[in-house]
């Protein structure tokens, strides 16, 4: 990437209506700039002893004659399209170029908003920059003009930036560039997000997503898993990940579901947050209790974005989505007297089942797509089979007891060993007991080991392990 010359006619706004379609690199076509400086000198100066009528036709044949021999071709991108709503590829491009070739620039622009984890540089307005894809140079101007209408929103200056390039790659840029900016761009921004942690409460206007940032340090590597399962959920977190073409050719929307069950401390909730720093999305919190009925429900899963994990916590517990889909007319008037609603039956103060089901995979449910719905469960034998059957819940990952396989993740991020003489001990306890990671995490970092060293954290457990072993005997 390289810094250009500044275009001097772009300094001045009353010239660019005129020589817009001139506005080319300098150095690049000084001879066909020089001659319509020329014919721009004579124009200005026969401007003004000229009628109207000539004027505008003399403008017209300038400018054809500009377009005829100008070999560039000029795309403009506003921050603000015509109806004066934000151009979505404005943010792009500027985050494209930010990333690519604003250091090209002799004067940049630091921003940082409070969505962004890192600071980043876009050039600064009257600076050019160049880029090059598929062996085409592409020249970026930074500029501002005044908006077409004045509104609340945009009083001052609109900016925007002029891509120029040789009109031979029209259509690369037109079919390919401007995708690769798209995808780049979103690419950049959602590398760049602070990433955050919505739940639904209920707001004086009903519900609303609220959030913090999402900052939780559960990572892959901290999680004490099966190694097999493990590497199986990593590969298909990657392949949904990279799945967008697949999903459309199978004309499928682009979600998937993931049961976590399992006995209470076995780290689903801290699974679900190594999921989403993995794939660096949102997470959306969902508290079913909160929610009045299917229409709340099905608005507020339409607002979350995508690029998210979506999360039902203890699904059997969060409301009575057990029974069967279809309730019993005799059972109504037992449903309609309890305060956690059941489903089946159309009421308007109810969340059913067939609410849930529709809002998670219902035609609704494609219109913001990249999402992973996730619900957990201790007890996956309670639940209706048609909340989980596949194609729903596509993965069931069984989050177990404590094997020694997880606890040596324990060991390597707790302690930073990879083996010891207790090893054996402890192995052998593991097959005998069932215990949660939870407790065997809390075996090794209680309170009164916290500077104590390897050999009483490792003696600690198998005290913990023994005790558990008692206590599975007396039952
Ligand atoms: N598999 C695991 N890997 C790493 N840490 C774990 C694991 N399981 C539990 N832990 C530790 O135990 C604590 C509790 O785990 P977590 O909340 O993820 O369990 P859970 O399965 O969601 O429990 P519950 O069913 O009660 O919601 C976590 O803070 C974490 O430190
Ligand atoms: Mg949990």
């Amino acid at each position: 990437m390289k810094t250009c010359k500044r275009n001097r006619l772009q300094k001045n706004p009353s010239r660019l209506n005129i020589m817009d379609s001139l506005l080319i690199p300098a150095g690049l076509s000084s001879a066909l700039r020089k001659n319509l400086k020329i014919l721009y000198f004579v124009w200005a100066m026969l401007r003004s002893s000229i009628s109207v009528e000539l004027k505008n036709m003399f403008t017209a044949l300038l400018r054809r004659t500009i377009m005829f021999f100008n070999p560039y071709h000029v795309i403009e991108i506003h921050e603000r399209s015509e109806h004066m709503v934000r151009n979505k590829l404005y943010s792009l491009a500027k985050a494209y170029l930010s990333n690519t070739c604003s250091h090209g620039a002799h004067k940049q622009h630091a921003e940082m908003t409070s969505l962004s984890v890192l600071p980043f540089l876009t050039i600064a307005e009257e600076e050019e920059v160049v880029d090059t894809f598929q062996g085409a140079k592409l020249w970026w101007y930074a500029s501002s003009c005044k908006p077409k209408y004045i509104t609340k929103k945009c009083k001052g200056e609109e900016r925007f930036y002029r891509l120029t390039f040789l009109k031979k790659y029209r259509k690369l840029v037109e079919q390919e560039y401007l995708t690769h900016i798209f995808h780049e761009g979103r690419r950049i921004l959602a590398r760049n997000r602070q990433r955050r942690l919505f739940t639904n409460i209920r707001g004086g206007t009903g519900y609303t997503w609220t959030c913090v940032d999402f900052e939780h340090p559960a990572t892959f590597d901290t999680v004490a898993l099966d190694p097999v399962t493990k590497r199986d959920v990593i590969e298909d977190l990657m392949s949904f990940r990279e799945g967008k073409e697949y999903y459309k050719k199978i004309g499928k929307a682009w979600k998937r579901g993931y049961l976590l069950y399992g006995p209470p401390g076995t780290g689903k909730s801290t699974m679900i947050a190594a999921i989403a720093n993995f794939l660096e999305y949102d997470v959306y919190d969902l508290e079913l209790t909160a929610i009045k009925n299917n229409m709340e429900l099905k608005k507020i899963f339409l607002e979350t974005s995508s690029k998210s994990v979506i999360v039902i916590e203890d699904i059997d517990c969060s409301l009575n989505l057990t029974g069967k889909r279809v309730i019993k007319k005799k059972d109504k008037d037992e449903a309609k007297a309890a305060p956690a609603v059941t489903e089946g039956y159309d009421n308007v103060n109810t969340v059913t089942l067939s609410g849930l089901l529709n809002s998670i995979d219902g035609l609704w449910s494609a219109c913001e797509d990249e999402k992973i719905i996730i619900f957990t469960t201790n007890h996956i034998d309670k639940l209706d089979p048609a909340l989980i059957r596949r194609g729903r819940m596509d993965l069931h990952i069984e989050m177990s007891y404590c094997t020694f396989e997880a606890f040596k993740v324990f060991a390597r991020n707790y302690l930073g060993i990879e083996t010891h003489d207790l090893f054996s001990t402890i192995e052998k306890l593991f097959l005998e007991v069932n215990v949660s990671p939870a407790d065997v995490a809390e075996g090794l970092m209680s309170r009164s080991l916290r500077n104590a060293d390897v050999d009483a954290c490792l003696a600690n457990l198998v005290e913990v392990l023994n005790l558990a072993k008692e206590e599975m005997s007396k039952r």
